[in-house]
């Protein structure tokens, strides 16, 4: 049976060597622990870990370790975590310790991964190559039902492919998730009709893990035609119960919020990669990894790498389309479809309903920056006969 690979870069203390500070990874998270003990047996050593390789790397160093898979919960992906994402971070004998990547054997990847995946929602859309447009309804909380749907309504008259709540919005007293739900897909509908395009609104219904199916269950009762979970807060499992029940036959949109607490030191945490291996393995349909341009931070081979991760051929699992958002506007495509590729959603959020002339404007400004792009003309030329466009790169300017 394979085993379990990951990568960590690490700092030692100054009184530890890189070997004894990589062994102690590999002691913690198998079979060891500070000192010898005498309650081990002979059958238990081939659960023993082991350093693959060390070198140096930056301030660092950067260790691979096999994990024999028999460690492993098959399925179990908190059990999974204790192991590769442990005790480890607590070391003493580690000034810093981050998770780089986890390569799981196929015996231990029994999941069936997104529903859809980025072909299945592109079959919703009735795209097959251009990048998706996405949007969230800002201001993030505080538009009750009926103004939430009419910015919704625009949005999706501009061109938009897909709407989302914000993160922090789920079923607060000012915006009931019923009402709104109800009114958006109300809307939506009344744009189809003008436009022929369906677009996806992906209501967030993150929530306490024994409830979330069954608010997923009532968004679509209730006419949603994808739903959204923010991972971190929620937990993966409950990405896992979202995925798997047969029940939520829709398309899952995967949020990160507070990933950057764990991700975003590039000497200690977790990097998104693993993140992103795990999302895809329990069933995002879609998931943020960043962008090259935008407002978080972000290291552009990092994400591709971890763009990489979602799309490449992984067991037979289809890829997770990936979301790049968090700053965007018009005059930002180029340099994400340039380093990215056409195979993702890009979002706005204040890149759309921060445009001189509103959302629709807005909506419409991204979509001609996306076509200007596939038909190989710079967002400048083609600013000079689309007029949406003219106007956000002169309110955001071109990068
Ligand atoms: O609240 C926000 O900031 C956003 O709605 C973007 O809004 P703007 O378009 O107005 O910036 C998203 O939550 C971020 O993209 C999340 O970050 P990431 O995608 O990196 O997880
Ligand atoms: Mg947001």
């Amino acid at each position: 049976m394979e085993d379990v690979t990951a990568t960590y870069y690490f700092r030692p203390r100054a009184d530890t060597t890189p070997e004894a500070a990589a062994q102690a990874i590999v002691e913690e998270e198998t079979t060891g622990t500070w000192t010898d003990i005498t309650t081990t047996t002979e059958y238990v050593r081939r659960l023993d870990g082991e350093v693959l390789s060390l070198e140096a790397s930056g301030k660092g160093f950067v260790t691979r370790v096999r994990y024999p898979a028999e460690i492993f919960e098959a399925g179990n992906i908190p059990q999974y975590l204790s192991v590769v994402a442990g005790n480890l971070f607590g070391l003493a004998r580690l000034e810093a310790v981050r998770l780089i990547d986890v390569d799981f054997p196929e015996s231990l990847v029994p999941f069936r991964g997104p529903k859809f995946g980025m072909e299945g929602v592109r079959r919703l859309i009735g795209t097959t190559e251009r990048p998706h447009v996405g949007t969230i309804i800002k201001p993030k909380v505080g538009l009750n039902p009926k103004d939430t749907a009419g910015v919704a309504y625009h949005a999706a008259v501009g061109g938009v492919d897909l709407i989302k709540d914000d993160e922090t919005l789920t079923d607060q007293t000012f915006c009931r998730l019923d009402e709104r739900l109800s009114a958006v897909m109300e809307r939506l509908d009344e744009a189809k009709e003008q436009t022929g395009r369906q677009v996806l609104y992906a209501v967030n219904i993150s929530a306490r893990a024994d409830e979330i199916v069954e608010r997923a269950e009532h968004a679509i009762d209730l006419g949603a035609n994808m739903v959204m979970i923010d991972v971190i807060t929620c937990g993966f499992t409950a990405l896992q119960a979202l995925a798997e029940a047969q029940s939520v036959r829709v398309p899952i949109h995967v949020h990160r919020t507070m990933h950057a607490a764990i991700t975003r030191n590039p000497e200690h945490g977790i990097a998104m990669r693993p993140i992103a291996r795990i999302v895809r393995m329990l069933g995002g349909d879609q998931l943020h990894t960043g962008t090259v341009s935008g407002k978080m931070s972000h290291d552009v081979d990092e994400l591709r790498g971890d763009n990489a991760a979602l799309t490449e051929p992984y067991f037979g699992l289809k890829p997770t389309f990936p979301v790049a958002s968090g700053g965007l506007h018009p005059g930002k495509v180029a340099a994400e479809l340039t380093n990215l590729g056409t195979n993702i959603v890009l979002q706005a959020g204040g890149g759309i309903h921060g445009h001189p002339d509103g959302t629709e404007a807005g909506a419409r400004a991204m979509r001609q920056a996306v076509d200007a792009f596939m038909e190989g003309v710079s967002a400048d030329e083609y600013a000079k006969d689309h007029y949406e466009l003219k106007r956000a790169l002169e309110r955001w300017g071109n990068r």
